[in-house]
């Protein structure tokens, strides 16, 4: 499902009207009637009989007013609450104001002298809240009256519907104007907004729910939105059906080359991924010395023992064996707990400039990196970064609260500028293709902010891509099922306790949820 900015929004709205002749109210009264369908089930679920609609000056609050008429028409007691002054509401939304007015729907206006404590007595009356203050029409910090009637509706704690968009929230990049209405529900229109999907608008949006309001599928793919949400559909229909007459071979051999002393279970951790995510097969080259402790740890995975110049970790000298089994391999991934080494830069810079097997680069391999990011221009095959936000500062020189900013402009451009495919992990993680093409993902949660959770992730996106999905769709499907086994642990074992090998052992479940078997 593709995700728009609001500036993207409003241009569907506009090309929808002026392009296809749908009329803008007949998109008002759609997307109130949407509304009114969930706060409907809502009030009939909880046993509510009351409502309270606070609507803003714009279209946001013209949808609002649509809903109030449809509350009135179902006998549902219902006021509407109108934030500032009502002589400046103008088009569609007057509509449906005059509308109101001569069904004599109760309509009260708060001013910025209003006494706060006399608007949260009233709002306490009703048993759900609808805000339809702003929608994708904010974009400024919002003023100090409206800021109390935002506070207003958040203390009253009663369960609030936001329509399009939480007031407050910008729905350019889910920044937060001053304050925002936190919703426990979102009624989308049509596309998610970025505002709904970053954090913070993310949280205040609370749970997403998409309507249609009537836009035309031909409007949205000629705007062609570069940035989209991986769904569970778009998963399902990239992952390879397994067929019966076939053999591990087919499924893919993967190569790993990580661990190093003290850092063995990072390398684990991969491998099980690896296999847990469908491959054929994995080798894992490990410094000698440590060839023991992987051999009684990973019963499935074949170990390569590596001879070692420096103990305990990979170096140049081992080169010719890495590419051997490279060369016979249909994905690798170096990096996880691989210890930084000069050594591990220049077992990168033989592999980019000599090999064409699709490589995952990931925790000291970026670190390695970062110094010498020129390396990447020798790339001969398709290369996956999975930087968490700090080695992303270290990649770019951009401090990390800068980077949590603008992620997705931060990610685009890296991948764009450095043709490689780049995960930027954390809550949302990015996924941005050379083409300029991003996936935001939605599914993971706090619990898998844990030691290894991120080796479990190269893992997975090296699995798919040796089962011979595009690369691209591989890492964005990987991310997605990472973050869904990541949900199913904590659903199961709670966010606290659960650790990364978690994650590993929800990682058949999460496909099976997927694919169905
Ligand atoms: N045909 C369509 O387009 C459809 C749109 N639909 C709905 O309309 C919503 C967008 O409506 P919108 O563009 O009218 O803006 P909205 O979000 O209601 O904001 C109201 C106005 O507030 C103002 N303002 C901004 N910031 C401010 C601040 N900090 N403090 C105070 N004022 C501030 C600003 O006006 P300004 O003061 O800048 O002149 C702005 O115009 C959309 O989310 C969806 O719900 C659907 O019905 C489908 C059809
Ligand atoms: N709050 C969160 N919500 C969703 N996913 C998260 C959250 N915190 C961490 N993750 C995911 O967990 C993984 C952590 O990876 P990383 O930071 O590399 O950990 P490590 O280096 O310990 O393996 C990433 O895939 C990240 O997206
Ligand atoms: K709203």
């Amino acid at each position: 499902m593709k995700i728009v900015s609001n500036t993207q929004m409003k241009q569907l709205d506009r090309m929808t009207i002026e392009q296809y002749g749908i009329p803008g109210i007949l998109l008002m009264e759609n997307a109130g009637i949407a509304v009114f369908h969930e706060v409907y089930h809502h009030l009939q679920m909880m046993g509510g009989k009351q409502v309270a609609v606070v609507c803003g000056r714009g279209n946001n609050g013209g949808d609002g007013f649509v809903v109030a008429r449809q509350l009135f028409q179902h006998n549902i007691k219902v006021k509407v609450f109108i934030s500032g002054n009502p002589a400046v509401i103008g088009g569609d939304a007057k509509t449906n104001l005059e509308i109101l007015k001569r069904l004599e729907v109760p309509i009260e206006v708060i001013s910025p002298g209003e006494n706060k404590n006399v608007f949260l007595g009233q709002l306490k009356q009703y048993d759900l809240i609808v805000d339809a203050i702003f929608g994708i029409g904010l974009d400024r910090n919002v003023d100090e009256f409206i800021g109390r009637v935002i506070e207003t509706i958040n203390e009253a704690e009663k369960t609030v519907v936001s329509i399009d968009i939480p007031s407050g929230v910008n729905a350019a990049d889910g920044s937060i104007c001053g304050t925002a209405v936190k919703a426990h529900k979102t009624i989308v229109f049509q596309l998610p907004k970025l505002g709904n999907i970053n954090y913070p608008g993310s949280y205040y949006t609370g749970e997403m729910i998409v309507k249609n309001i009537g836009i035309p599928q031909e409007a949205i793919i000629s705007l062609n939105p570069r940035i989209q949400m991986i769904t569970t559909d778009w998963v399902k229909s990239i992952l390879p059906k397994r067929k019966a007459d076939t053999h591990k071979g087919d499924y893919g051999r993967v190569y790993i080359v990580a661990g190093s002393t003290g850092m063995t279970g990072a390398a684990m951790l991969t491998c099980e991924a690896v296999l847990r995510s469908g491959a054929g097969l994995v080798k894992v080259a490990i410094p000698q010395s440590l060839n023991n402790i992987m051999e009684v740890r990973l019963t499935e995975a074949i170990t390569v023992p590596l001879p070692e110049l420096k103990k305990g970790v990979v170096g140049i000298s081992d080169i010719e064996k890495i590419m051997k089994t490279m060369s016979q391999s249909d994905a690798v991934a170096v990096g996880p707990g691989s210890g930084q080494s000069r050594e591990l830069e220049e077992v990168l810079r033989n592999i980019f400039e000599n090999s064409t097997t699709p490589i995952v680069l990931d925790a000291d391999a970026l670190n390695s990196l970062a110094n010498r990011k020129e390396l990447l221009k020798l790339l001969k095959g398709p290369a996956v970064l999975t930087p968490h936000p700090m080695e992303m500062a270290r990649l770019t020189q951009i401090a990390v609260e800068d980077i949590q900013k603008n992620r997705v402009e931060i990610a685009g451009e890296f991948a764009q500028k450095w043709n490689v495919i780049v995960v930027l992990k954390g809550a949302r993680t990015v996924v941005a293709a050379p083409s300029g093409e991003i996936f935001i993902n939605t599914t993971g949660n706090p619990g898998m902010a844990t030691a290894g959770s991120g080796d479990v992730l190269t893992g997975i996106i090296t699995g798919f891509i040796a089962q011979g999905i595009e690369p691209v769709s591989a890492t964005a499907a990987a991310v997605y099922i990472h973050g869904l086994a990541g949900d199913m642990a904590a659903g199961d074992i709670g966010e606290y306790g659960m650790m990364a090998g978690d994650i590993v052992t929800h990682l058949p479940h999460a496909l099976k949820k997927i694919v169905g078997k």
